[in-house]
């Protein structure tokens, strides 16, 4: 019986990551694309060399390694600028990830997840039987996201705007977790869903 693949998605600092771990204790295995998203651009990769010369070495540390918030407030405020940093990076991520998903299926998973937080704006879902958002309002999704990253709401409504609206997401999902409450609460819906996908 071949492995199910589930796509988790929502929006910036929506839980993604939390519903994820919560996924990980389960031994469910995880292809998380801002993982992979790091790993494309280390010191010396091929990736990171065409960053630089679209958007200049201002976008790197002294010590050459990619300066994330350099990077971050250049191209959450401007579209074009968004739009071209994906078209380099979005196709060494997307074949990582792949590769990734194959292996863990090979390896016999029953259920593997793949993290993408641009699943829908992407048009990913090719790559997944069914998907997952998890949903917060966006005063939540506000509060939350410049508290983790100490980000003014200038900053913060850039990334999220940057995005397809959470409300849009929703109402393209297989399966939504209302993210707005309590982890207890969070972790008992991804409980409900998860039974019904291996049912
Ligand atoms: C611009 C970068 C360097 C900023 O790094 P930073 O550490 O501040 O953010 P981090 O990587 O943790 O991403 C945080 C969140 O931002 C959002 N985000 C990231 N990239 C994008 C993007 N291109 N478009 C819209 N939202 C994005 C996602 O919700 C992500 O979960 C980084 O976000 C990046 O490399 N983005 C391009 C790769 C990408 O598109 N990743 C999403 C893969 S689906
Ligand atoms: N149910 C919850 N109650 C309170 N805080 C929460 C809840 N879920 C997540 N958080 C917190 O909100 C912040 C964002 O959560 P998380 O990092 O999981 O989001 P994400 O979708 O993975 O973000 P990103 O898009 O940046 O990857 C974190 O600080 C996390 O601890």
């Amino acid at each position: 019986m071949p492995g199910i693949v589930i796509g988790l998605t929502g929006g910036i600092a929506s839980g993604k990551s939390t519903v994820a771990n919560i996924l990980k204790e389960k031994g469910i295995p995880i292809v998380d694309a801002d993982i992979i998203a790091r790993e494309v651009v280390e010191i010396g990769s091929e990736t990171l060399n065409k960053l630089v010369e679209t958007f200049s070495p201002a976008i790197l540390h002294n010590d050459g390694s990619l300066d994330r918030a350099a990077l971050g407030s250049i191209i959450f405020h401007n579209e074009e600028k968004r739009q071209l940093l994906n078209s380099i990076m979005h196709p060494s991520i997307r074949k990582r990830m792949k590769e990734k998903t194959a292996q863990y299926l090979q390896e016999g998973y029953s259920v593997v997840v793949m993290d993408i937080p641009l699943l829908f704006e992407s048009k990913l879902t090719h790559l997944v039987d069914k998907t997952i958002v998890v949903y917060v309002d966006e005063e939540v999704q506000l509060k939350r996201l410049m508290e983790r990253n100490t980000l003014s709401k200038d900053e913060a409504l850039a990334r999220i705007h940057s995005q397809m609206p959470l409300k849009e997401k929703k109402n393209l999902a297989d399966f939504v977790i209302d993210n707005n409450g309590s982890l207890n609460e969070t972790t008992t819906q991804l409980q409900e869903i998860i039974q019904k996908i291996q049912a």
